[in-house]
């Protein structure tokens, strides 16, 4: 018998073909509330018990999370790492679960039909820009509030708070900030500086609510609209985007333009987002991640690496740094630009 001479290695494809088993293994013990209860060790019996599952089937789930090291076992008792301590538990300013489960669920609607999306192109029906999208993006706030305090918005907030003129700083505006959590980490790092969070209305009230929480409305305020189309205040010593200005692709000068008007001289301009590099094909991450949603939204799409540097310069910024920060969400470019 002569067998084909095989020159490198499948063991990437079937890592691929089986990857999605990890996304649903993670989901359906989110929903079990395994981690809740794995804050005691239990065994694969006892768990099954509290959650009211099958015990055989318990023992296998767990034994997989064991294998994707979301949880640790000791002589048959199964108990949580420092992950899923920190980020899979409910009720904590760090829990991911809720925004994994809404995340996953976005997820797979928009993957389910990439056979047909792929063969057929994007879908042309209008975009949904209505009140209910505006609802959407409201319930998304909340969730996604954790996200940002699960680390990147005290990463971000001690970038900012090294800057040289953040001493100066009285006023900042955190542009499309959903939740506001940057904004409240950037204000919260300085002594006396005020801030405004822009979005659209129903994330305003989300803002709102996270304002009182952390018993800033003394420093914080929340004004409500589209920065595609509305003002968006003036006198601004430092203006902070992040994971927005996609919303604003086809309108990009523009309101970068009206980004810098609402600085005062020397203001500083701050932009958080991906920044696919190799023509397109990384960071693996976000290629991933944002690939139905950039076919489902063309034009709409994730940035390529320097794009946004490109219209800070355009729009009239004396300079512009920008650099790779490794954040938990994959590396983003963080493209800083002075007026
Ligand atoms: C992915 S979230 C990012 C939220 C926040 N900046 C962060 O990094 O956690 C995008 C935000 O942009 C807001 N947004 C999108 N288009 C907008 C527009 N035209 N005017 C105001 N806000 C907008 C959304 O409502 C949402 O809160």
């Amino acid at each position: 018998m002569i067998l084909p001479e095989v020159e490198t290695s499948a063991a990437g494809l079937f890592n691929m073909l089986y990857s999605s088993v990890e996304s649903t293994l993670l989901i359906t013990s989110i929903r079990l509330e395994v981690f809740d209860y794995l804050v005691t060790p239990k065994t694969a019996e006892q768990l099954a018990e509290a959650i009211e599952t099958d015990p055989v089937s318990t023992n296998y789930l767990l034994n997989a999370l064991v294998s994707c090291a979301l949880l640790e076992k000791e002589n048959g008792y199964f108990k949580n790492t420092i992950t899923s301590r920190t980020f899979l538990l409910k009720n904590q300013p760090t829990s991911l679960g809720e925004a994994f489960l809404m995340q996953s669920g976005m997820r797979d609607m928009m993957i389910s039909d990439l056979y047909n999306m792929v063969k057929k192109g994007p879908d042309s029906t209008p975009k949904d820009t209505s009140d209910q999208s505006e609802e959407k993006w409201g319930r998304f706030a909340s969730a996604m509030a954790n996200c940002a305090r699960a680390g990147t918005a005290q990463q971000m907030a001690e970038v900012v708070s090294k800057m040289p003129e953040f001493p100066e700083f009285k006023k900042m505006l955190d542009l499309g900030g959903g939740p506001g959590i940057f904004g409240l980490a950037i204000v919260s790092s300085h002594p006396d500086m005020r801030g405004v969070i822009f979005d659209r209305k129903p994330s305003t009230k989300v803002a709102a609510k996270f304002i009182d929480e952390y018993q800033m409305q003394d420093r914080m305020e929340v004004l409500a609209g589209d920065y595609n189309q509305d003002p968006i205040g003036k006198g601004y010593d430092l203006i902070w985007a992040s994971s927005t200005l996609n919303f604003a692709q086809q309108n990009l000068q523009p309101v970068v333009k009206k980004i810098y008007n609402a600085l005062n001289p020397n203001g500083v301009f701050i932009n958080l987002s991906e920044g696919l590099t190799h023509e397109a094909t990384q960071p693996h991450f976000f290629v991933l991640c944002t690939m139905a949603w950039s076919i489902q939204n063309h034009p709409l799409r994730a940035f390529n690496q320097g794009e946004i540097a490109e219209e800070m310069i355009k729009a009239g910024f004396r300079s512009v740094r920008s650099q790779t920060v490794d954040t938990g969400w994959g590396p983003m470019d963080l493209d800083i630009a002075r007026k």
